[in-house]
């Protein structure tokens, strides 16, 4: 099965706010950008992937990561993550009907095209599926098959409520580039040391990360 992925990217001034204690005011949208960026690179590498959907109204990354030959969807007025997710898949599937669509985090810097391709194959053995963050509380992935709606549950214990809705959770071992997302100065040094794409090593190069 060929997948579309859907990528949302809230605009870059005010992305990644957790990361404040590690990365300054001036230093955070270079950041948020080049992690969007390892993903998008690292996802449309993937075998199994049609292309990518990035869901932003932020004009840079916009014109980057359609550089990196990513499809730009501008963001709904109605606002948040999970409207922006649906409308994202409403896009792709206005072009591409009945298209098994996945939603992936905007910050995967560790990304592996070839993990991501087992989750991708896992996943479709169902009609929804997801994939827990590295800590377990939150969700970098959430597939729906071709009939499938989306149905984003995304934000605070996010696991729990896409397991409510019914979506299966995906537990396989070694695709720990998938899982780790990046929120804090700890999850940054944790993707750090799985490897990080290009752009990111180059964009925290010398940023001081806890506990390294
Ligand atoms: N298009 C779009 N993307 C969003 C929106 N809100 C959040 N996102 C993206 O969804 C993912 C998770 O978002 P958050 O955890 O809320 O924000 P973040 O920038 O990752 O981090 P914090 O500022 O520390 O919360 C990131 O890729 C965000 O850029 C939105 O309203 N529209
Ligand atoms: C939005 C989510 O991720 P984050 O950890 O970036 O808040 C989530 O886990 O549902």
């Amino acid at each position: 099965m060929q997948w579309t992925l859907v990528i949302p990217l809230k605009p870059l001034a005010r992305a990644k706010s957790r990361l404040s204690d590690t990365a300054a005011d001036g230093v955070r949208p270079g950041l948020a950008l080049a992690f969007a960026q390892d993903t998008v690179a690292a996802a449309l590498a993937c075998t199994t992937v049609a292309g990518v959907a990035v869901v932003t109204d932020d004009e840079l990354a916009g014109r980057e990561l359609a550089a990196l030959g990513a499809r730009i969807v501008p963001d709904t007025p109605a606002g948040g993550l999970n409207a922006a997710l649906a409308h994202g898949a409403a896009a792709v599937r206005a072009l591409h009907p009945g298209a098994a669509v996945a939603a992936l985090n905007a910050d995967l810097p560790a990304l592996r095209p070839a993990q991501l391709g087992r989750v991708l194959a896992a996943a479709a053995e169902f009609p929804r599926a997801f994939l827990a963050d590295a800590v377990a509380i939150g969700t970098t992935l959430l597939a729906a098959g071709p009939e499938e709606e989306l149905r984003p549950a995304f934000g605070i214990d996010s696991r729990i409520r896409h397991r409510a809705s019914g979506a299966t959770e995906l537990t396989l071992a070694d695709v720990d580039s998938v899982r780790q997302d990046v929120d804090t100065g700890d999850d940054l040094r944790a993707a750090l040391t799985l490897g990080v794409g290009p752009y990111t090593a180059a964009a925290s190069a010398g940023l001081l990360i806890p506990g390294s």
